[in-house]
């Protein structure tokens, strides 16, 4: 979202304080709906609301302090609904829920000393603060919403996109415009808790960059990162001190009426509003606004009057929200909201509370990403993109890279990592073949740490390090077959043993692809000279031949009849898996790969069994992720996924799959997330990279795919047989991998 330009926020300000002036515009009735149902904060639209609400089965009414359901809540009027309307029910329900309605006079007492004083700046150096650690690298945002890595000393942008759009609000700059509240700390209370510098060595000092720009002052008590990742519980919420205590304590009543556990409770904020403040219209987004419901609760209130809340489904139907102290409400934030504090002199403060549902927690256990909570110590420094919070004392915690996509040339590896990427806490590394391991190898540096240092370049490891939430990897294919000179590499620079991802298909479209590619004059110079020429002037058969003879002549397949082009099931058997196959297996890979040349081993590449029993000798099963093409298809272009719900399931995968082939994409993606240890996030591109247009070369050429299928036939079968075994993969999907045996 653009950020809303300062002649904006004032004409809504303008408007707002007309509103108010002219007390046209009466709040909403006071009626609990329940819990809003999170399905319901995917699209706020018009025309969802509308489709949404004729479900009123999808309400879940939740134990409420007036005793009232949400079936009750719809029929009756509750006596200050006047003028109230089946239509402004039908519009708002799905925004707003009246939860009910606490003394916060405790809370009030807490919270009051220096509530109206001016907020306090952070000093130019960063104070201390929080933004100490920042200041070595920063992730910074480039013109497609991306992010890239600054690093201070160079000064140079270098790096890395992890993916996502920002859609924050609005900037500083409006602010200005906005709040024309104090800046300045000079009379501040100096233990008040809303001094920035008090919370900074007693509290733990977070940014919230939109309420920052607003001039908003904050209270943080409860804060998670954007995926739900970790909740941090700060100092001034924790048992162990008396301002947690009696936190916890004046809070509980909330929790109470919301019928909730503190468990369930991801953020907690109060957020005081300076006079003369408008907060423009905007709608909440991130990862963990679809997984938490979000709670307003008004506390200091200078005059209920001069203070506008409003929440609708479009901009042009925002309803008026009853901001009197103590009123609990749900707000969908994915709904649009605005507010205006049109007092002259005081602050407006409001407590935040985002909670998610009780299964939310095994849920992120199932995809292997449990919530992890961690309190915070008083005074400690954190470093904070917009999706990320990473503790000062975790940096350099991470060994990077994190992943490494090995293979299979040609079998959707780019797309793979692309999809990867778009991971808000993905960065790219400096290339995304980067080749550390094989050609790119230099052998004139003399030690280990020479070595490492220089692999560990392509992955930004030093600018990674203050933020060790993010990861980073790449995807080199031609790693899987080179394994003899990749591992030993790899084991030598990266002692932490990265992630290893390997994508298959069945090996004669990846022979087919790979022999379009070699064989194509398009390109960047670089990439055609990775190709090599050697293919130039072949068909697709003289090469296969060529790669069946140097595998016969190294005595790799003792049970293939040249002639006839067919295996011997019995010497098969026998050969397979002994030391003789080793051998030649080892003399194929050691003599058949040129270093400098992609014009090699069409079919030596495809058998995925002898490549992948390499890689298992070396590293344990856990360590790998294996992922078939055919399952990750989707179309060469574009397409939106907007299907897609929260747990990462399309809403209606019958359907929505048809052609779209989103989720394969999605499923493949997630499978790769949980593989990491990453929360899931919905892949927005989906489209095929690296897809190329070329005749099939295997047309009218029957007796050669023929061929192709007896060699290969097998070797698929001692693949499945082994993802099943080795990995423990599902018997259904992989025993019968890519059978060419014809049905009927
Ligand atoms: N999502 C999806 N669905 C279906 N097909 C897909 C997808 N993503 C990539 N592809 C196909 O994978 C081929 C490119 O693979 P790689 O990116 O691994 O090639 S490379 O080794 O990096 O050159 C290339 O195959 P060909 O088009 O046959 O050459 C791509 O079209």
């Amino acid at each position: 979202m653009v950020a809303t330009p300062p002649e904006e926020i004032a004409r809504q300000h303008a408007e707002a304080c007309d509103i108010l002036d002219s007390g046209s515009m009466a709040c909403l009735p006071r009626i609990d709906y329940g819990e809003i149902p999170l399905r319901w904060k995917v699209r706020p639209t018009s025309s969802s609301a509308s489709s949404i609400t004729t479900a009123s089965n999808c309400i879940r009414p939740m134990g409420t302090s007036d005793n009232r359901t949400a079936d009750e809540g719809l029929s009756c009027d509750d006596g200050d609904g006047e003028g109230r309307s089946a239509a402004v029910e039908e519009g708002y329900r799905y925004c707003i829920s009246s939860r009910g309605n606490v003394d916060v006079s405790p809370i009030v007492e807490l919270i009051i000393e220096g509530v109206n004083d001016p907020l306090v700046v952070k000093d130019e150096d960063g104070g201390g603060g929080g933004s100490a650690a920042a200041t070595r690298s920063t992730l910074v945002k480039t013109k497609d919403g991306t992010r890239n890595i600054m690093t201070k000393s160079s000064g140079k942008r270098t790096i890395a996109t992890t993916g996502g759009k920002s859609t924050s609000p609005t900037s500083s700059k409006n602010a200005s415009v906005a709040a024309n509240a104090p800046r300045k700390d000079e009379t501040s209370s100096s233990r008040s808790l809303w001094n920035e510098r008090y919370a900074m060595t007693n509290n733990v000092r977070l940014t919230r960059p939109s309420h920052d720009a607003w001039g908003i002052k904050k209270i943080i008590l409860v804060f998670c990162d954007d995926f739900l990742n970790t909740v941090y519980t700060l100092p001034w919420y924790q048992l162990e001190n008396d301002i947690g205590k009696r936190m916890h304590d004046a809070i509980q009543p909330i929790l109470d009426v919301l019928g909730i556990q503190q468990e369930q409770m991801v953020r907690c904020i109060f957020a005081g509003m300076p006079p003369g403040v408008t907060i423009p219209v905007h709608h909440d987004t991130g990862e963990w606004v679809k997984h938490a419901h979000r709670v307003h609760v008004p506390i200091i209130v200078p005059d209920v009057n001069r203070v506008l809340f409003r929440c609708g489904p479009t901009v042009s139907s925002l309803g008026r929200v009853d901001c009197s102290p103590g009123h609990v409400f749900e707000m969908n934030n994915q709904a649009k909201h605005c507010a205006t504090n049109a007092h002259d002199a005081s602050y407006r403060v409001h407590l935040i509370l985002d909670y998610v549902e009780p299964d939310f927690h095994e849920l992120r256990m199932a995809q292997n990403c449990p919530v992890r909570r961690v309190n915070l110590n008083p005074g400690e420094v954190v470093t904070q993109t917009r999706r990320s919070i990473d503790r000062a004392l975790d940096a350099g915690m991470r060994e990077h890279p994190s992943y490494l996509i090995i293979g299979a040339q040609k079998a959707g590896t780019t797309s793979l990592y692309e999809y990867i990427n778009q991971h808000p806490w993905v960065v790219r590394a400096r290339r995304r073949e980067t080749h550390c391991l094989d050609w790119r190898w230099d052998d004139t540096l003399k030690s280990t740490e020479e070595r490492r240092s220089r692999c560990l370049g392509y992955y930004h490891a030093d600018a990674m390090g203050s933020y060790p939430s993010l990861i980073t990897g790449d995807s080199t294919p031609s790693y899987l077959l080179d394994y003899y000179r990749v591992i030993p590499r790899l084991k030598e620079v990266f002692s932490h043993e990265p992630r290893l991802i390997i994508m298959v298909r069945d090996p004669i479209g990846r022979a087919m692809s790979q022999y379009a590619m070699v064989t194509s004059t398009d390109g960047t110079p670089e990439q055609l000279a990775a190709r090599g020429v050697e293919w130039r002037d072949k068909t697709l058969e003289e090469v296969l031949m060529e790669d069946v003879r140097n595998m016969k002549d190294d005595g790799l397949l003792p049970y293939w009849d040249m002639e006839t082009g067919t295996v011997d099931r019995a010497a098969y058997d026998d050969f397979i898996d002994t030391w003789m196959e080793d051998e030649a297996w080892e003399k194929y890979v050691t003599t058949r790969i040129p270093i400098n040349t992609g014009s090699y081993s069409p079919l030596g590449r495809g058998l995925y069994a002898l490549q992948c029993r390499q890689w298992f000798r070396s590293f344990s099963k856990d360590k790998f992720l294996v992922l078939r093409l055919e399952d990750m298809s989707s179309p060469p272009t574009s397409a939106p996924s907007s299907d897609i719900d929260d747990g990462g399931a399309l809403v209606d995968e019958e359907t929505h799959d048809e052609g779209g082939g989103q989720l394969g994409v999605q499923r493949a993606v997630d499978r790769v997330m949980s593989h990491l240890g990453l929360p899931r996030f919905q892949v927005a591109d989906t489209s095929r990279k690296n897809s190329r247009v070329y005749d099939n070369p295997l047309e009218g050429k029957d007796e050669l795919r023929a061929r192709l299928e007896r060699f290969f036939e097998p070797h698929n079968e001692r693949f499945g047989r082994m993802m099943v075994e080795h990995l423990g993969y599902d018997e259904g999907e992989w025993r019968n991998v890519w059978s060419y045996a014809k049905v009927g």
